[in-house]
């Protein structure tokens, strides 16, 4: 994924200035910035679901113009169907994308055993906690096999208890079934974490403060929240972020 030079605006304010971010096949590009600063302005620019006033996204080289195949997205608010059940909700894309019922049903029973929810296949949103609703929803992106993962404050809804489980559940998966990802996020634990790089945002409007390479080894579990190069990254981000306060 590439993004050249991207200009984002909404009527005359503009929300972000020349950004310029790639991200390789495989890898995971995390971005943090303080509220407000565009960070999901920009993911859903890369699905596709608005227009940069300047520049080009692009995936696989191509310009994206339209929701591109293959791209699948992660939301804070979980977005699942309120009148299907997770077995139905997970398999939804595979259907709509033409894949047999029966297929579809499989592939999404082996994604519930996979995001732990064995029993709960025929379960309504509303009869699941936060975080079960939201391991649907990873369950549902991840279906697909996505070539591009686009992640929007997926574990911001949770408990700060349940947020740790899911997010190192979520490392644990990724590891297993590694896919390119696009991670915004709050919690600069969570970027450094699943980063292997960070594009800080800040100022107004925003810009990239700084792309910080994460070299912390692959796999990552809790065990990476204490050491020195952690606490490190963690810090620089948090004055990156603390100097656009500021200004
Ligand atoms: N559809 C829209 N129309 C007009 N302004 C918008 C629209 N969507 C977002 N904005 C504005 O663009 C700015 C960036 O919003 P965005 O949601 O991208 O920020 P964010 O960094 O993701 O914020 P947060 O971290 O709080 O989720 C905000 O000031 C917001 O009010």
């Amino acid at each position: 994924m590439e993004l050249d030079g991207l200009t984002m605006r909404f009527g005359e304010r503009t929300v972000s200035r020349d950004i310029h971010l790639t991200l390789d096949p495989g890898r995971v590009l995390a971005i943090v910035g303080p509220s407000g600063c565009g960070k999901t302005t920009l993911l859903r620019a890369v699905a596709g679901l608005i227009q940069p006033a300047v520049g080009t996204v692009r995936i696989d080289g191509q310009a994206v113009t339209r929701t591109p195949e293959g791209v699948a997205m992660v939301f804070q608010h979980f977005g699942l169907f309120p009148w299907k059940t997770v077995e139905a909700n997970v398999a939804y894309a595979l259907r709509v994308s033409g894949v047999p019922k029966k297929a579809a049903l499989e592939r999404a029973r082996e994604l519930i055993r996979l995001v732990g929810l064995v029993g709960f296949e025929k379960s309504y949103p509303h009869q699941l906690s936060g975080g079960m609703q939201q391991r649907t929803g990873l369950a549902r992106a991840l279906a697909v096999r996505p070539r591009l993962l686009l992640m929007d404050e997926p574990f911001g809804a949770l408990d700060a208890q349940t947020r740790e489980v899911l997010q190192f559940e979520m490392l644990r998966i990724w590891q297993d079934h590694p896919v390119t990802m696009l991670f915004v996020t709050h919690s600069i634990d969570e970027a450094v974490l699943f980063g292997d790089q960070i594009a800080v945002l800040n100022g107004r409007p925003s810009g990239i403060a700084e792309l910080i390479d994460v070299s912390l080894p692959q796999p990552r579990d809790r065990s990476v929240l204490a050491t020195a190069e952690f606490l490190a990254i963690r810090e620089r981000v948090w004055n990156l972020i603390m100097t656009g306060q500021r200004d």
